[in-house]
């Protein structure tokens, strides 16, 4: 499978915000997405996972096969908001995560064994601290089928030890042929990662 961006540009409000974007990352390889507030990091995810259209340009997914026929259908999009209801329990939010994109690798338990919050499904999300709340919505990404993994900011709000584990995560998504497109402000420890700096001139 490859994601292929190709000359894309995206605007907000109907002010450019950037042109001339391209890259292809293939199945077990990263994107790491910096550049300063404002440049565009975040429109670019939205923009890759069809949540925001773009104004020129082409991003396309080759060899998904009829699992995966287009983008949003290979990706699970991660964004600064957790996107979990608060009044129901972990394990609900992850039930529904699970039916909406598709049976993952791991159950909704296993899920939360990896981010450390095994035996906490039955609260009620609302409960969670800041950081467990952002480590169940990672525990989304383990529940779903979904390749592609689009991370803003994935890391906000962990601690060392949470960002570590993180980091093994991305990558065992990777060696399992997974691809991840991540903007961030941290390094995020994915070696051999594509660089694309938002705020330069591209193209
Ligand atoms: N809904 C909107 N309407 C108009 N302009 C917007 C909207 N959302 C974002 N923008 C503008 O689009 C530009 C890019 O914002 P974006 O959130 O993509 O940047 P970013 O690189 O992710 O920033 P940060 O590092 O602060 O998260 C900014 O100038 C922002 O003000």
């Amino acid at each position: 499978m490859r994601l292929i961006a190709e000359n894309l540009s995206g605007e907000r409000g109907g002010e450019a915000v950037f042109a001339g974007i391209g890259f292809a990352i293939e199945d077990g390889q990263s994107l790491v997405v910096t550049g300063p507030n404002g440049s565009g990091k975040s429109t670019l995810l939205r923009v890759i996972a069809g949540l925001l259209p773009h104004l020129h340009g082409r991003i396309a997914i080759e060899g998904g096969g009829e699992d995966f026929p287009t983008v949003a259908s290979a990706c699970h999009y991660l964004g600064h908001q957790n996107a979990m209801k608060a009044a129901l329990t972990v394990d609900e939010n992850l039930a529904f995560w699970r039916r909406f994109s598709g049976d993952g690798r791991l159950s909704i338990a296993d899920a939360l064994e990896q981010v450390d919050l095994g035996g906490l499904g039955h609260l009620p999300f609302g409960y969670l601290s800041t950081g467990q709340k952002r480590r169940a919505a990672i525990a989304k990404l383990l529940v779903s089928h979904r390749p592609v993994w689009l991370l803003d900011e994935p890391t906000a709000g962990l601690d060392n030890a949470s960002e570590a584990r993180f980091t093994e995560l991305m990558k065992a998504h990777c060696a399992a042929g997974g691809i991840v497109a991540a903007a961030t402000h941290l390094p995020l420890g994915l070696g051999g990662a594509t660089a694309l700096e938002m705020g330069r001139a591209h193209g």
